[in-house]
């Protein structure tokens, strides 16, 4: 069966579609939506597609999407380095800048915010669905003053020339990729880039409870579950509604997390599991 990751060919989900399935076939969709869809119908076994960037924070497309529209299981996780390039259609290198439209992923393109005012300042940013869908315009528009930013690999597939390297504001540049599908089984640890087991949940508080999110958080801390992450998302069901996505340290197991999951809902709180899962490390 296929893999589905966001597209088009020579993203950066691609290359971590690569590094978690080197042997099996995969299949571009143009957004995240289209993506996760594809998994939820069974076109594809599963998709790859971005969560969280270490400069940006998180897709919020991917946890809304996962939320409220298709929630489907988490069943890994990969983390690979970032590296962003500035690149031009080879006719414009001499020119490069004096670009007047700069085309990304929007993820990208805060990722590159001090370059772009200081180097590029004026140019228009134009997000894209991704920054190989970026790569791919720019190389189809050789009349444009524009450029785009992507990756090494993106400027090889689209026939760019990379005018600047690593225009990222800031070197620890790292994305997480998840991998959802309607399978159940989390992928195997057996490889040489495993490095770890997290459980992410989603608690919505009860209204009007004082305190509730610290007795959430406490349900975890006196269990010793150590949490890695916690991030607050609008619940969409007014100003001042969120959701909190919360990262656990650790398996499934059949105690301590279970116990912490029905301690949070005897408060008045709804916990959804959004999966267990192994994390890799490229
Ligand atoms: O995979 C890609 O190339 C994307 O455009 C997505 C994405 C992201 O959403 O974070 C992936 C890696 C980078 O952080 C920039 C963009």
């Amino acid at each position: 069966m296929k893999i589905g990751y966001l597209g088009p060919k020579a993203t950066f989900t691609e290359a971590a579609a690569a590094l978690l399935f080197p042997s099996q076939p995969r299949e571009p969709y143009d957004t995240i939506p289209d993506c996760i869809d594809a998994a939820a119908a069974g076109e594809i076994e599963a998709a790859v597609v971005p969560l969280e960037n270490a400069l940006e924070g998180s897709v919020n497309l991917t946890l809304d999407y996962l939320i409220h529209e298709q929630p489907l299981p988490i069943i890994g996780e990969i983390v690979v380095p970032i590296e962003q390039h500035l690149m031009v259609h080879p006719y414009f290198t001499p020119h490069w800048r004096e670009v007047k439209e700069v085309y990304s992923h929007s993820h990208a393109i805060a990722q590159c915010r001090k370059f772009l005012h200081t180097v590029l300042k004026g140019a228009k940013q134009v997000p894209m669905t991704s920054t190989s869908a970026a790569a791919k315009f720019v190389s189809e528009h050789p009349h444009l003053p524009a450029a785009a930013i992507a990756n090494r690999l993106a400027a090889e597939k689209y026939g760019l020339v990379i005018v600047q390297e690593n225009v990222h504001d800031y070197d620890y540049n790292h994305t997480r990729f998840i991998v959802v599908s309607r399978r159940k089984e989390p992928l195997s640890p057996a490889s040489p880039l495993y490095a770890g087991d997290k459980t992410t949940v989603v608690v919505m508080l009860p209204q009007d409870r004082p305190g509730a999110l610290h007795q959430v958080l406490s349900a975890f801390a006196w269990r010793r579950l150590n949490l890695t992450k916690i991030e607050s998302r609008p619940a969409k069901t007014g100003l001042g509604n969120y959701f909190f996505i919360i990262d656990i340290d650790a398996p499934m197991d059949d105690v301590l997390i279970p116990g912490a999951i029905a301690e949070i809902e005897a408060l008045g709180c709804t916990v959804q599991l959004l999966g267990s899962y192994p994390y890799y490390f490229a």
